[in-house]
């Protein structure tokens, strides 16, 4: 998977839970070039341990202060409920000049850092926090992530998780009362737009056209607009330009703005972003 040209000064990753996110991520990664030693995971069950193992060819233990021992950037990457559990088991192994990232929806800066407080030794007290949210496209090296520090996160410790994010795409450093919003849109956004994709393609067949081609045609319809839209035009120059007076595209705009499409966005993006604060509550037995 590895394109060449290896550095041998990259920073030691330690994943910690190894499923869609983080494997996007390792993928990324070592399409780029990062040196599969310089990559380790942790994973809880036997069968797969030996199956990330082999699918990304990174040494995959089970979760503990070993696992992380010798790692520079400990990232965890198990769901929200699990987060700071996972964490609490994997101190013993952190140094002092470990940074830790988590990618969990909802789960703060200040959460991380009260779990590592509570163990009572004062240099991990103050360890370097920092919380991301990446999305999938980090697997193709287009990701996007937002990167919030914690209150003991230096310039130092923010620049080894942006190395990382920044191989497997762009990052944008936010403030982390944002980082909800931001996960309901980056975040979360690739499904909404692989619903639109599927919907599209029903929607072709729908109209006769063989599913091979409906499918075809909505793949390289997103790869087009997605590249027309990182040129830089306004999303709404571009539909301009496609919407003729009393055309076919005016008519299907009008059917999705009487179907109230712009509103439901408004709404899902609302709702997520909710729903994102509620994973972090420390009461929530739903995460
Ligand atoms: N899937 C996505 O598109 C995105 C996910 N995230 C975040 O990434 C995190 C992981 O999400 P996914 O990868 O989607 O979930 P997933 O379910 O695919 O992966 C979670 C992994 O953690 C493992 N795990 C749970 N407890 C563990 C433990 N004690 N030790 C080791 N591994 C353990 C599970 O076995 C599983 O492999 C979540 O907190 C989510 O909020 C963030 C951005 C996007
Ligand atoms: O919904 C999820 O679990 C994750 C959080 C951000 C994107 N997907």
């Amino acid at each position: 998977m590895s394109t060449g040209g290896e550095r041998t000064d990259r920073p030691r990753v330690c994943f910690l839970g190894a499923g869609t996110m983080a494997g996007a991520v390792i993928g990324g990664m070592l399409s780029a070039g990062w040196p599969a030693d310089r990559i380790t995971a942790t994973h809880r069950r036997p069968e797969g341990r030996a199956a990330v193992a082999e699918k990304y060819g990174i040494e995959v233990t089970e979760t503990s202060p070993e696992a992380v021992a010798d790692a520079d950037l400990v990232v965890v990457a198990v769901k929200p409920y699990a987060a700071l559990d996972v964490l609490a088991s994997v101190v013993e192994g952190l140094s002092p000049h470990t940074v830790v990232a988590s990618l969990c929806a909802g789960i703060t800066c200040a959460a991380m850092e009260s779990a590592l407080e509570s163990t009572g030794r004062v240099q991990l007290a103050r360890l370097s926090v920092v919380r991301v949210m990446p999305n999938t496209a980090c697997l193709v090296r287009a990701g996007v992530s937002g990167i919030s520090a914690g209150r003991h996160a230096d310039e130092q410790a923010l620049a080894r998780v942006v190395e990382v994010m920044q191989t497997v795409g762009s990052t944008v450093e936010i403030p982390e009362a944002q980082q909800d919003a931001l996960a309901a849109v980056s975040g979360s956004g690739g499904a909404y737009l692989a619903l639109v994709a599927e919907a599209m393609i029903e929607a072709g067949v729908h109209q006769g056209l063989p599913r091979t081609v409906a499918d075809d045609l909505v793949r390289q319809t997103f790869a087009g607009a997605a590249a027309l839209l990182v040129e830089g035009e306004h999303p709404a120059v571009l539909r301009e330009q496609v919407t003729s007076p009393a055309g076919s595209t005016a008519a299907a705009i009008n059917a999705l703005e009487s179907a109230g499409v712009r509103a439901a966005f408004l709404s899902a993006i609302a709702a997520a972003t909710e729903r994102n604060r509620a994973l972090g509550a420390p009461a929530d037995e739903s995460r």
